[in-house]
C-alpha cells in the first residue's frame, strides 16, 4: 500500500508550567492524501494550531512521527525545517500577514524568489483575480483582497502542501466563500494538498476528509465521497 502524503503517528504535544503539563496534541493518528483537501474541525483550545504549527514545520513535536510525503519531519534539524517551510509549504493565515509597503505584486515576488520551482507572481494574481491590483499596497485593499494576495503568494511557491490557519476567520460570509472557493481550486485543480483548521463546521461539507480533534485528541475522521462546491454551502 502506498503512502499517504501526510502521516501523523502517536504526535504529541506537552507544554510543561510549573507543576503542571499540558497537553495540546495527545497521541494524534491521522493521514492527509495527495490532492485531496482535508478539514481539521475543532473548538477553540482544541490543538489545531498546534498541529498546523508542527506540519508546518514551524514547531516540533514532544513525541511522535510526522511523515510528509514518507520523510519524519519531527526528525528535522532546524536548517531543515526551514528549508521544508521554504520549499515545501505554503501558508495562509486568519490575518493575512502580507509585508505593508510593498504592493501585491512585491508580496507575491518576494515569496516566489526564495524557491527554485515558482510560478509566475503576475499571472497566480490573475488567477485570484487580483490583475488589477498588482501595483497596490496592502492597506489600499479590501479583507478578502488581502486574503487573496495571501493565497497568490502560497500558491506562487509552487508548494506540495497548502496549510490555512482559519482562512476566513476575519472575512464576511461572501468573501470568505471566494476564498474557500480557492482554496478548494487549489486541491481539485492544481492538485495540492490543502489542509484547513478551523473552527466552522460547515466547511466540513467542502472537504474530502474531516478530521475532528477536541481536548487534544482526534475524535473522528470522516471522508465525503462528494464534496460540495463551496457555493453551494450555506452557514
Ligand atoms: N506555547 C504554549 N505554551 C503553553 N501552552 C500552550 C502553548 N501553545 C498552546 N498551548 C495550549 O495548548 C492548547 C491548544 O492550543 P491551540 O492553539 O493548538 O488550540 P486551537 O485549537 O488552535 O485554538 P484556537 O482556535 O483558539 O486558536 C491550549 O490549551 C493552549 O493554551
Amino acid at each position: 500500500m502506498s503512502m499517504s502524503y501526510i502521516e501523523v503517528r502517536h504526535e504529541t504535544k506537552s507544554y510543561q508550567m510549573g507543576e503542571t503539563t499540558i497537553m495540546a496534541n495527545h497521541d494524534l493518528n491521522f493521514k492527509c492524501e495527495q490532492g485531496q483537501l482535508t478539514v481539521i474541525l475543532g473548538p477553540s483550545g482544541a490543538g489545531k494550531s498546534t498541529v498546523l504549527n508542527i506540519l508546518g514545520g514551524m514547531d516540533t513535536p514532544t513525541s511522535g512521527e510526522v511523515l510528509i510525503d514518507g520523510v519524519d519531519i519531527a526528525k528535522f534539524n532546524e536548517k531543515q525545517l526551514t528549508a521544508y517551510r521554504r520549499t515545501d509549504v505554503g501558508f495562509v493565515f486568519q490575518f493575512y500577514n502580507l509585508i505593508p509597503n510593498l504592493t501585491t505584486k512585491e508580496n507575491v515576488e518576494l515569496a516566489n524568489s526564495i524557491v527554485p520551482d515558482a510560478l509566475d507572481a503576475t499571472t497566480t494574481l490573475q488567477q485570484v483575480g487580483l490583475g488589477n491590483r498588482l501595483e497596490n499596497f496592502p492597506s489600499q485593499l479590501s479583507g478578502g483582497e488581502q486574503q487573496r494576495v495571501a493565497i497568490a503568494r502560497a500558491l506562487a511557491k509552487n508548494p506540495k502542501l497548502l496549510l490555512c490557519d482559519e482562512p476566513t476567520g476575519a472575512l464576511d460570509y461572501e468573501t470568505g466563500k471566494q476564498v474557500l472557493t480557492l482554496l478548494q481550486n487549489a486541491s481539485r485543480q492544481d492538485h495540492k494538498t490543502v489542509l484547513i483548521i478551523t473552527h466552522n463546521a460547515a466547511l466540513a461539507k467542502m472537504a474530502d476528509r474531516v478530521i475532528r480533534i477536541n481536548d487534544a485528541k482526534v475524535r473522528s475522521i470522516e471522508d465525503n465521497a462528494d464534496p460540495i462546491p463551496v457555493s453551494a454551502i450555506e452557514w
